[in-house]
């Protein structure tokens, strides 16, 4: 009431000139206040990131900013300021202490804005609720259980390996990069909704998976810009004739239908079986007294739902950009080839003639005593694990804040880990830009928890066991079985740079391999 008094009184176009005046004077002062007198003062990094988080909002829409992130540090030293209330931290023992286990630095809000409307373990920030949905989710992916999943990706992963090996035999160029996602996709659909998604087999992207990605384009917006979760703007774009739009605004339910859909018929699959042989899922040990369809499960079908669906997001895409990374820096790379496959044929588990052999005796235990095959893919993981970004967490209440390095940070102080600037840090990594697996050989404690691949210890990745075994198996049985392959000649170190939002991926969208005329 008064302000329209106020308003009347001093007419339409002063009121905007006070209302600009006033929101001036509050920018400058909270300037001066972030520049000068807030508790992150003293911490490096430019002027411009110290008063607002316009620079970071527009790096990370913009994508690479892990790329500037890294820039900074190059510039400023371990400790950055890159928003007013956010620091990146990349001093390794303080980023120990922020992934510590013992004094839990939770996600930070950023996460519960990305996963607006998704109730997964992944976007959890109250670390209680954290631990709670962890035990409810169970050791999904404990070294047991994945003996129970390794029949389900070995399939995939042969089969992928004998469509690259007929293409090549063929003359022609496979794209790794489409191949290892049809797998992928095929074994973490397989694994959360009891049903692959046939894509190795009908050689297309399945509808659903094309849903997948676009949420998670969604996803990665949303984190910056938390309007584009809102369902008011979902609405007023509705309206917008675009199919494409149509397709990414309705992604989101029509995976939740199919997920609620499949874990149903899973559910029933196990209450029906008679035999005891129950298809192996990541929800089996969840489902395990299923038997009575009226028993209560430690998750609800929406939560489980949620979950499947949290595990396609992070399951998928990021064995594939690691795995075809990974692959192609060893290829480029002949000694590290030559070392690999010595190793992988002194190990006499696969096949003694390359084209009909067994495969059988490279399962997930055995390649494990291949230390070579462990040092590839730990370097992998260095330079090209898919989540490179920066993983922010807040500093916990209690004792004010918490003292890291030389600084000083209330709680509430968001404090980043950036993986891409710390898996380059040239102390821990010589010569950090280039792939050298034999750095692992002596790898020293400083060495091992500056890898971030799979995250920090208090939140790390659910995963990674899966992963690594699908990497493993791939890896070990591609190079056994085409040891004829080289990269085609689209595949140059250009097409190969790294591009980034959310995770990485090559600027060329593909890694074509060729049968290499000069071997064998
Ligand atoms: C090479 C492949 C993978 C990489 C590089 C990777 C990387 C990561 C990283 C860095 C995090 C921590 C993120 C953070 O702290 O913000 C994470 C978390 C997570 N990952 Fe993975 N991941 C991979 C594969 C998988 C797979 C196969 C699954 C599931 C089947 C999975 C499920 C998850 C889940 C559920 C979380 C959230 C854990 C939590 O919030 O505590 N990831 N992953």
């Amino acid at each position: 009431m008064l302000l329209g008094y106020f308003v009347l009184d001093l007419g339409g176009l002063k009121f905007c000139l006070f209302a600009v005046a006033v929101l001036a004077t509050y920018f400058i002062l909270n300037a001066f206040y972030q520049l000068y007198f807030s508790p992150l003062a003293k911490v490096p990094g430019p002027w411009y990131t110290s008063i607002s988080r316009l620079w970071l909002l527009s790096k990370a829409l913009k994508g690479g900013v892990v790329f500037d992130i890294y820039q900074l540090h190059q510039k400023y030293g371990p400790f950055v300021r890159v928003a007013p209330n956010e620091i990146s931290v990349a001093d390794i023992q303080s980023v120990n202490r922020i992934h510590d286990l013992n004094d839990i630095f939770p996600k930070a809000k950023i996460y519960e804005t990305m996963g607006a409307g998704l109730d997964s373990i992944t976007v959890k920030t109250d670390h209680e609720a954290y631990k709670r949905r962890r035990r409810a989710i169970g050791n999904v992916f404990s070294n047991s259980n994945l003996n129970i999943l390794e029949p389900v990706v070995r399939k995939h992963v042969v089969t992928c390996v004998q469509k690259v090996k007929r293409e090549i035999t063929l003359g022609r160029t496979p794209d790794l990069l489409k191949w290892v996602h049809f797998m992928s996709a095929d074994i973490i659909g397989e694994l959360s909704f009891g049903k692959d998604f046939g894509m190795l087999e009908d050689e297309i992207v399945n509808p659903l998976v094309e849903d997948m990605g676009a949420f998670l384009i969604l996803f990665g917006l949303r984190s910056w810009l938390p309007i584009i979760g809102s369902g008011a703007l979902k609405s007023v774009l509705s309206y917008i004739p675009s199919f494409k739009l149509y397709k990414i605004l309705g992604s989101a339910d029509r995976i939740a239908e199919y997920g609620k859909e499949s874990l149903a018929n899973v559910r029933r699959d196990i209450c029906n079986c008679k035999n005891g042989l129950i298809r192996p899922s990541i929800f089996s040990k969840v489902l395990e007294n299923a038997s009575n369809p009226d028993a209560k499960l430690p998750l609800t079908a929406d939560q489980m739902r949620d979950e499947a669906f949290a595990f396609m997001l992070a399951g998928s895409d990021t064995v594939v950009v690691t795995a075809v990374y990974t692959i192609w820096a060893i290829l480029r790379h002949e000694d590290a080839r030559r070392k690999l496959e010595a190793d992988l044929k002194l190990s006499k588990l696969g096949p003694e003639d390359t084209c009909h052999g067994d495969l059988n005796g490279f399962t997930n235990q055995n390649l494990q005593n291949i230390p070579y095959l462990d040092f590839t893919i730990k370097e992998g993981l260095r330079l090209f694990a898919a989540v490179q970004m920066s993983l922010p967490r807040t500093v916990p209440a209690g004792n004010g804040g918490r003292q890291l390095g030389l600084y000083f940070f209330p709680s509430g102080t968001e404090v980043s880990t950036p993986v891409y600037a710390i898996h380059r840090d040239p102390v821990l990594f010589p010569d950090p830009h280039s792939f050298k697996p034999e750095r692992w050989i002596n790898a020293t404690d400083d060495m091992n928890s500056a890898s971030l691949g799979f995250g920090g210890a208090s939140r790390m990745c659910i995963g990674s066991n899966l992963a690594m075994m699908e990497m493993r198996l791939l890896i070990a049985i591609l190079f056994s079985s085409c040891p004829d392959i080289g990269l085609a000649s689209s595949c140059t170190d250009e097409s190969m740079e790294m591009e980034e939002f959310l995770f990485i991926k090559p600027r060329g969208q593909k890694c074509e391999v060729v049968k290499n005329s000069s071997v064998g």
